[in-house]
């Protein structure tokens, strides 16, 4: 499991370690983290003068930057360093460059001529070191920075982020003004929700952890009486937490043992979205698949396997779950089967012209006794909760807790990150992010026990298995009744969602393999990832 924490977070424990380990002790280890992976990239084309540049800013960001920089300089780097806030670089990291031989220009708002002076610098740079600002960056860049981006992009370098890409916001991966764009971040101590969330992510690059021994304290806080308190703010499955969870069928389960899923789903419009739902739901784990609905025969010609019902959800039998949605029309027919779900009293995952309907009525908590999972994209999202696209997509976190809160259910948005969170007050206690298995990088825990008193905290996943491709007609329903398949199966809802998110992506990146692919395929490959996944499985 990799987990995020916010900043506030992130001080506390740093605050704590600091206080029992020498005076610039967790710089060093940044420092040295950080040359480590450079040194890396720099090889193959050999470091000895090797032109690197390093950005620094007026924080410790840039300090854990100067002293990287220093590190490489030792090694025979060319190294120059662009000061930013010449008058309040870190003293330390400065003084450690300029002993290491490294070269220093200066590039405050005051200094003339700056964009000629480091022009030729970054023009000749292989590597650049993002130091401008880290944690503690508020906006987009300021424009000393930003009159910068251009040289750099221009450059052909690879952009190395330190801790995070410069004017990305750390807890939430909005960014909201001019950000310098990165191959790779190395960040200390643990992810930062906004390199995992969109549209962060997407500025990031390739993420790489350097350990400054922060997951202890990261724990000892989240159990505690004082400061920001919480378990990880983000939870990232890997293979082995999803093999941990995946539902086998015992010697002796039958077909109903291992769940049936239901679907209400399709219309005579849209005949494609009910095929496509069962054709996720009938690799999903459960032991059948009903369906019910104005398409039958169309779903029995591309799935003889499943039970189907020409009428309402109601009378089509029993089912340990119903999916409810996916092309099913916002008619009276969809209202009318929406309602019979809902009022089920199983778990229900609400996708596509269900969630049209709901939204039609305005936020209103569904009072639902069994769990309630909604699966948006983010238009679907934005006329949920009643407000712009551009909205959802520029933070989609914040939305999807306050869809989460509105309606009372479980949330999975959809997108290039999809989020999967609970709303305020969860009842399942155990599971995923609640107490970590071999392999986790201990964070979580202790963290996923709960912050102060009885409340039990919500747990929230981010899933980085998908990939473009995926965002092709159809690959939502599939989702939605792979999804529906692991909570009949009896999945707690969020597993379900984040398990299921996971194996989809997966599957995404499998019928793509770098070129265009269709639903069809993605649900044609889903037993491959699941094979995958579950080799992984240990015992
Ligand atoms: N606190 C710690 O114990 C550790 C911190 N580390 C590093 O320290 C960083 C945090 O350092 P700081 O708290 O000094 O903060 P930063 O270095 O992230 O940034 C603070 C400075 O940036 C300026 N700034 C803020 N927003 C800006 C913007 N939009 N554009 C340009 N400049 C802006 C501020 O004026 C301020 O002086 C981390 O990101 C990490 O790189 C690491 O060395 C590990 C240990
Ligand atoms: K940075």
């Amino acid at each position: 499991m990799r987990t995020a924490h916010r900043v506030e977070q992130v001080r506390a424990a740093e605050a704590a370690l600091m206080r029992r380990l020498p005076d610039g002790e967790l710089m060093r280890r940044a420092a040295t983290g950080l040359a480590a992976v450079c040194l890396e990239l720099l090889s193959p084309a050999g470091v000895y003068g090797a032109p690197v540049v390093v950005l620094a800013g007026s924080g410790d960001n840039g300090g854990d930057a100067l002293f990287a920089g220093a590190r490489l300089a030792g090694r025979g780097a060319a190294v120059t360093a662009v000061l930013l806030s010449p008058r309040r670089t870190h003293p330390g990291g400065l003084a450690a460059l300029r002993a290491a031989g490294g070269r220093v220009l200066h590039a405050g708002p005051d200094d003339a001529d700056v964009l000629e002076r480091v022009a030729v610098p970054l023009s000749r740079a292989r590597l650049v070191l993002d130091g401008i600002v880290g944690i503690g960056g508020r906006g987009g860049l300021r424009p000393e920075a930003a009159r910068l981006l251009p040289l750099v992009e221009a450059s052909g370098a690879t952009v190395v982020a330190v801790d995070l890409p410069s004017g990305l916001d750390a807890d939430t991966g909005r960014v909201s003004g001019p950000v310098l764009r990165a191959h790779l971040t190395v960040t200390f101590g643990t992810h930062k929700p906004g390199l995992l969330l969109s549209p962060g992510a997407g500025v990031a690059g390739t993420v790489h952890l350097v350990d400054i021994g922060l997951g202890p304290e990261l724990a000892r806080l989240a159990g505690g009486p004082d400061g920001p308190g919480g378990g990880p703010a983000l939870y990232c499955l890997q293979h082995a937490d999803v093999a941990a969870v995946l539902p086998v069928p015992g010697r002796d389960t039958d077909k109903y043992g291992r769940g049936v899923v239901g679907l209400a789903a399709g219309s005579e419009r849209y005949p494609g979205a009910a095929v496509l739902a069962v054709s996720g739901a009938v690799r999903s784990g459960a032991g059948a698949v009903r369906y019910a609905g104005s398409v039958a025969d169309a779903v029995l010609a591309a799935h003889p396997e499943v039970l189907v019902h020409r009428g309402g959800p109601r009378e089509a039998g029993r089912v340990q779950a119903w999916v409810v949605g996916p092309g099913l029309g916002t008619g009276s027919a969809g209202e009318e089967a929406l309602g019979e779900v809902l009022a089920s009293d199983v778990p229900v995952l609400v996708d596509a012209d269900g969630l049209g309907l709901l939204a039609a009525r305005g936020p209103e908590p569904l009072y639902r006794d069994a769990p309630t999972l909604f699966t948006p994209h983010a238009g679907e999202a934005a006329r949920l909760l009643g407000v712009e696209r551009a909205a959802v997509e520029a933070e989609p976190l914040a939305h999807a807790l306050r869809l989460a809160d509105a309606y009372g259910v479980t949330v999975l948005l959809k997108g290039d990150r999809t989020i999967i969170t609970e709303p305020a007050a969860p009842g399942g206690a155990e599971g995923l992010g609640r107490a970590q298995g071999p392999g986790g990088d201990g964070a979580g825990a202790e963290a996923g026990r709960g912050g102060a008193g009885d409340a039990r905290e919500r747990r929230v996943f981010v899933n980085t298995t998908g990939t473009g491709w995926l965002a092709t007609a159809g690959s939502g329903d599939v989702l939605a009744g792979l999804v529906g398949g692991l909570l009949a199966a009896g999945l707690p809802v969020v597993e379900a969602a984040a398990v299921g998110a996971y194996l989809h992506g997966l599957a995404g990146r499998l019928a793509a393999s770098g070129a265009p692919t269709t639903a069809p395929d993605v649900a044609r490959a889903l037993p491959e990832a699941w094979r995958q996944v579950a080799s992984t499985a240990t015992g």
